[in-house]
């Protein structure tokens, strides 16, 4: 097996761009390209303004700043790429299927198919080829079929290595990570293509943290951690709900039982519920693997962290509209924040899209702001939901880029993502220019600390009991 010189990743998205840049990075003498089907995407990683770069990602335009042009590229030229590479990471989409036999549920791989094709078609001499997209467990054997049967002679190894970063952590996550996970077959050629990309890790990280398994354990283990994750916030979550009839506090209920080592004190912050591309699509992936194979109650166990996510989702919603004297027609509702979490221009599942869905239906009017996330993105999540009426969406939604003017003559506020500038604003300015009375629906629990009470705020704390709440 020739040493690694040159990589090639298929998928320029969000995890496709931040782990090409790192492994660009620290690797200076191998050549990475990066390629995708999406021009305009392609057009924005090679952006001379890193202010455009496709994915905001705090640290990433350093990463991209040193290594672009050196060895790190973006391209188009998916075939070229392919031809030149040694070793190439599949880093496309797996969304949930919208069609056919496990629609709502299973993963949909036709990217993945397409993938395997193409280099079929291409490739000329041996390669390795690395999952790095999220997939169900025995993919592998799927794309080593089609690059076996498809293909002219070359032998192709394929390894799962699944990406274990958080949206808006993601530099810091691949710089410092936990642990890199490589799975690969038990056969000389499998473990000498293992090294291969052990080598590559090892260049920043630490032996020890790179841990090789089979290839259906790394599989599994991707799914497995998100589903773990997941199934962390869907129970505080629930507790949130106990706490607000109980008189307990849900921040103190966390921080008591995370002060347990065998606990932890991380991922137990209640929430709106949770976002992002791939927690929902992940369990449901879990469950729908579990059904297919008769295991019911394994699959029950899993799909009751969904359950648990929408209802969270849903009784904030009906928390606002009840509040608000059982109506919000016609009245303004701010919305601070849009994207699934901070730090990140990703809205992908994010729970403000399915409250503000629930929110119209009553015929609220609704002004959003959120420091970087686009208007055409908020529109396009809403007209993606296919059950609103887009005259309605036009008539009942703005956007604003100026928060002050977003809370402006509002009757509600609704804070649907934690970002860092939301409790720095002039609190007093905002209350005296709402509708009075002034209320506050805290979805992300980071007013704790302002008093808002102390302005006349009515203020909705998730998790926190009505006397805390102030009725
Ligand atoms: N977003 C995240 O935080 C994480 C995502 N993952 C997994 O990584 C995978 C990718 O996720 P994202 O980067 O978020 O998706 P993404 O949608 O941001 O990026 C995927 C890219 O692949 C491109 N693409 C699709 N088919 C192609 C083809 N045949 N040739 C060239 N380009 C093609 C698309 O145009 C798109 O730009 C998924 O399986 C996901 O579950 C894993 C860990 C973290
Ligand atoms: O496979 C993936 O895509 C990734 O999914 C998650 O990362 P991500 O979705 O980017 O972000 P998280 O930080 O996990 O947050 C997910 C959602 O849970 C919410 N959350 C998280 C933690 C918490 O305590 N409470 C809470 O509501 C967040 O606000 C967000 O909406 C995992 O954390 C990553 O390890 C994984 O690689």
């Amino acid at each position: 097996m020739r040493p690694t010189k040159n990589i090639c990743c298929i998928g320029a998205g969000y995890v496709g761009g931040p782990t090409m840049s790192v492994i660009a990075q620290k690797n200076p003498s191998i050549k990475v390209t990066c390629v995708d089907l999406n021009e305009s995407r392609i057009k924005a990683w090679n952006n001379e303004n890193l202010d455009n770069l496709p994915i905001y990602e705090p640290g990433l335009a350093e990463v991209v700043a040193e290594a672009r042009g050196r060895n790190l590229f973006f391209s188009t030229d998916v075939d070229k790429a392919i031809d030149e590479a040694d070793m190439i990471f599949i880093s496309v989409n797996t969304p949930t299927k919208t069609y056919g036999e496990g629609k709502g549920m299973a993963a949909d791989l036709k990217y993945i198919e397409l993938c395997a094709r193409q280099i079929a078609r291409v490739a000329t001499n041996d390669k390795i080829i690395v999952e790095k997209s999220t997939l169900p467990v025995r993919t592998a054997e799927a794309v080593k079929s089609i690059l076996d049967h498809t293909g002219n002679g070359v032998n192709f190894q394929i390894l799962s290595n699944p990406e274990f970063l958080a949206e808006g952590t993601a530099i810091q996550d691949l710089q410092n990570a936990d642990r890199v996970l490589i799975g690969g077959e038990n056969t000389e050629d499998g473990k000498l293509a293992m090294q291969e990309l052990v080598n590559i890790y090892a260049s920043w990280l630490p032996k020890d943290r790179i841990l090789t398994t089979n290839v259906w354990s790394s599989e599994l283990s991707k799914l497995v951690a998100n589903a773990f994750l997941a199934q962390r916030v869907s129970s505080i979550n629930a507790i949130s709900e106990l706490c607000e009839v109980t008189e307990a506090d849900v921040q103190e209920v966390a921080k008591a039982i995370g002060k347990d080592s065998r606990i932890g004190p991380k991922f137990l912050n209640a929430s709106v519920g949770f976002g992002g591309s791939c927690f929902q699509k992940d369990i449901l992936n879990l469950v729908y693997i579990s059904k297919s194979l008769g295991l019911n109650e394994v699959a029950d166990y899993w799909e009751q962290v969904i359950i648990m996510n929408d209802h969270q989702k849903n009784r904030f919603a009906r928390k606002i509209v009840k509040t608000l004297y059982n109506t919000v027609a016609d009245k303004k509702i701010a919305f601070l924040g849009w994207a699934f979490k901070k730090d990140t221009n990703d809205t992908r599942e994010s729970a403000a899209i399915y409250i503000a869905e629930k929110l119209l239906h009553e015929q609220a009017n609704i002004t959003i702001y959120d420091p970087k996330v686009k208007e055409h993105q908020i529109f396009s999540d809403l007209e993606y939901l296919g059950t609103l009426d887009p005259e309605i969406i036009k008539q009942r939604v703005r956007v604003v880029n100026d928060p002050y003017l977003a809370m402006d003559q509002a009757h509600a506020i609704a804070i649907l993502t934690e970002w860092d500038e939301f409790i720095t604003y002039d609190w007093r300015r905002v209350y005296d220019k709402m509708v009075k009375p002034a209320f506050v629906f805290d979805g992300r629990g980071i007013t704790d600390g302002l008093n808002l009470e102390k302005y006349d705020f009515q203020v909705f704390r998730l998790g926190k009991s009505i006397t805390t709440n102030k009725g």
